[in-house]
């Protein structure tokens, strides 16, 4: 059995006691969602690393706040070649909103991943994306569900695991997208290792994004040639000047 309360560093838990609070939508939403695999496939075509680049105000390992409006920041993101986009949602820890990811769906015609914390079905109905996130750490057996209520909607659901039993919870449930999160949610540390390890035990039809602590060129050759069908990137994008850092790390082959 997959365990959804397993120890977590007290940040996380933090995060995770304002999402159990956080309410959902009134109504059940349907979306139409932009091509997650379209727009990799896209990339591919032109010579371009797929890379999912997020638009993170903050986080609780990162020092200050990205000030920039976010909206600018997704079009640079754009403009330097990300296949798609990431915007957080979450308000408390990652200076996120709602309201973010509306303007930035609005002003970009790339597929954009919702990224939040989402506990509960309603909380799917909170606002219209491309794709959305589902970690299976939090989900525990409510996973398989959970992912089947986000396709009724129309969403692409990409899947975050961290370990071998959440891979395995993943493929189990059916999941297409699966991200293998670099970073343990219970130390905060982050080790490429991760991505290299779980990588051989996915299933080829599963597109593979390897996600956190991507930072250089030779991190995105490493995690491409590990198996990497796509990269989430934060940091290494909003630290500087986004499209120029898009721009470095979609041309690294
Ligand atoms: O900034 P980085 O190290 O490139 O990481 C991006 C992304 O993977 C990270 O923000 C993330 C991965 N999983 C999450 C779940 C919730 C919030 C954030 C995340």
């Amino acid at each position: 059995m997959n365990e959804p309360t397993r120890e977590v560093a007290p940040e996380v838990q933090s995060i995770l006691d304002a999402a159990a609070d956080r309410p959902g939508g009134d109504e059940r939403l349907s979306v139409t969602p932009r091509s997650l695999s379209a727009a990799f496939t896209a990339a591919e075509r032109d010579g371009r690393v797929p890379v999912i680049a997020e638009v993170k105000p903050t986080s609780p390992t990162t020092d200050g706040e990205h000030d920039a409006d976010p909206v600018a920041a997704a079009k640079a993101m754009v403009d330097g070649g990300a296949a798609a986009l990431s915007v957080l949602t979450e308000p408390e820890h990652f200076g996120g909103s709602i309201e973010n990811l509306r303007r930035v769906r609005e002003a970009v015609d790339v597929p954009v991943l919702r990224k939040d914390f989402i506990l509960r079905e309603a909380q799917l109905d909170t606002a219209d994306s491309d794709v959305i996130l589902l970690i299976a750490r939090f989900l525990g057996d409510d996973l398989e569900p959970m992912l089947a209520a986000a396709r009724d909607r129309g969403f692409q659901v990409l899947v975050e695991v961290h370990t071998k039993d959440e891979l395995d919870a993943a493929i189990d449930a059916g999941a297409e997208v699966i991200g293998v999160n670099n970073r343990d949610l219970a130390k905060l540390d982050v080790d490429l290792a991760t991505f290299e390890q779980l990588a051989p035990d996915a299933p080829d039809d599963v597109t593979l994004i390897a996600e956190s602590g991507v930072a250089t060129v030779d991190d995105v050759r490493r995690m491409r040639e590990a198996g990497a069908d796509g990269l989430l990137i934060g940091s290494a994008i909003m630290d500087g000047d986004p499209q120029t850092n898009t721009e470095r790390l979609t041309g690294a082959e």
